[in-house]
């Protein structure tokens, strides 16, 4: 029985909204170390933090605008699996669900075509299953791989440049690297610059997302001038963490961030793209990111080339939001299963 609060269809707009072709945006080729603006990037910690307690409920959406919300959400997914125990088989089934991540019935209740996540993330050993089964499946859906000694990035720096030439020559078309924390926690912002280059470089046409592992940078402010670095040394995405902190993706991180990005399009013209991850499991703070996003960033930022969530099992519960919004009532997780 459908809910009196509920409607079945999103309206025609939302739909578009959904499943506009996007323009691809062009990649940001980095720029000389400048150590003055990196020097003059503060954060003022009470201001960020009053700034993101009023963002979580206040640009709520209802309804079928929240479903469109959400369908635009999973196709800005990183559908992630990033466990010692992970095997062919789950990587398979991974791939399944970010091809077709809406069970059938709901997105006819929705009136919605396909739609796929944004991408599958695995490790190394798991990119030829992925790439394997995404093309049986004659889905065009990246493969991105975490790389260079992740989560810790402590392993011989030779091989962790190595590791991103395996893994492009594996078929992974992004590749998510580690920063060394300690480059940040010591100030030694040329190292980061240098690392960050060769990194790009070892990603040839490969898009590289770098993960800052803010959890482990000590300040809010470090975390400005290391998304800043990166972004001066060539990253395509900035990304807050490896899922693998004590703590990871949060608000306040994410504004620092975003806030990064909008500085440096505004400096350089080109558009960095920003990954949150760890630890977002709720369709709810995903649409409090998406309503951060679209306020700082504005909408050229709301499209799967510029704004991913890195997440394991945030896909399942969007799917059962979904669900309640098309029969009214909420189902058992354990019919969402894999994300
Ligand atoms: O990059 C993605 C993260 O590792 C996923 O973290 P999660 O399992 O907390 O969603």
């Amino acid at each position: 029985m459908q809910s009196e609060q509920t409607s079945t269809r999103t309206s025609k707009r939302d739909r578009d909204t959904a499943q506009l072709p996007q323009v691809t945006p062009a990649r940001n080729p980095g720029m000389a170390l400048d150590m003055n603006w990196v020097r003059a990037v503060q954060a003022n910690t009470s201001a960020i933090e009053r700034r993101c307690a009023t963002l979580p409920g206040r640009r709520s959406v209802k309804k079928e605008h929240q479903a469109a919300w959400l369908l635009k959400a999973i196709t800005m997914i990183d559908l992630t699996t990033l466990a010692g125990d992970d095997t062919p088989g789950r990587v398979r089934r991974l791939c399944a669900k970010a091809a077709h991540p809406v069970r059938p019935e709901i997105m006819q209740a929705l009136g919605v075509d396909a739609i796929t996540t944004g991408a599958v993330c695995v490790y190394h050993d798991m990119i030829p299953t992925a790439v394997e089964t995404l093309k049986h499946m004659g889905v065009s859906l990246p493969v991105a791989a975490v790389s260079t000694g992740f989560p810790a990035g402590l392993s011989p720096y030779h091989l962790r440049v190595e590791e991103i030439r395996e893994s492009v020559r594996a078929g992974a078309s992004e590749i998510d690297i580690v920063i060394s924390r300690q480059h940040v926690l010591t100030g030694n912002w040329q190292a980061l610059y240098d690392e960050m280059r060769d990194f790009r470089e070892a990603c040839g046409d490969a898009h590289v997302k770098a993960i800052l592992a803010t959890g482990e940078l000590g300040s809010l402010r470090n975390v400005a001038r290391a998304s800043l670095v990166c972004m001066m040394a060539g990253a395509d995405f900035i990304k807050t963490s490896t899922g693998k902190e004590s703590v990871n993706a949060t608000l306040p991180v994410s504004l620092v961030m975003i806030r990064a990005i909008r500085d440096y399009y505004e400096a350089t013209g080109y558009q960095v793209g920003y990954k949150p991850a760890g630890g977002i499991s709720k369709a709810k703070d995903a649409l409090t990111y998406l309503a951060l996003i679209k306020e700082e960033l504005g909408d050229d930022w709301l499209t799967p080339e510029l704004f991913r969530f890195g997440a394991s099992s945030l896909l399942g519960d969007i799917e059962r939001q979904l669900e309640h919004h098309v029969t009214g009532h909420y189902s058992a997780t354990y019919r969402h299963p894999m994300g």
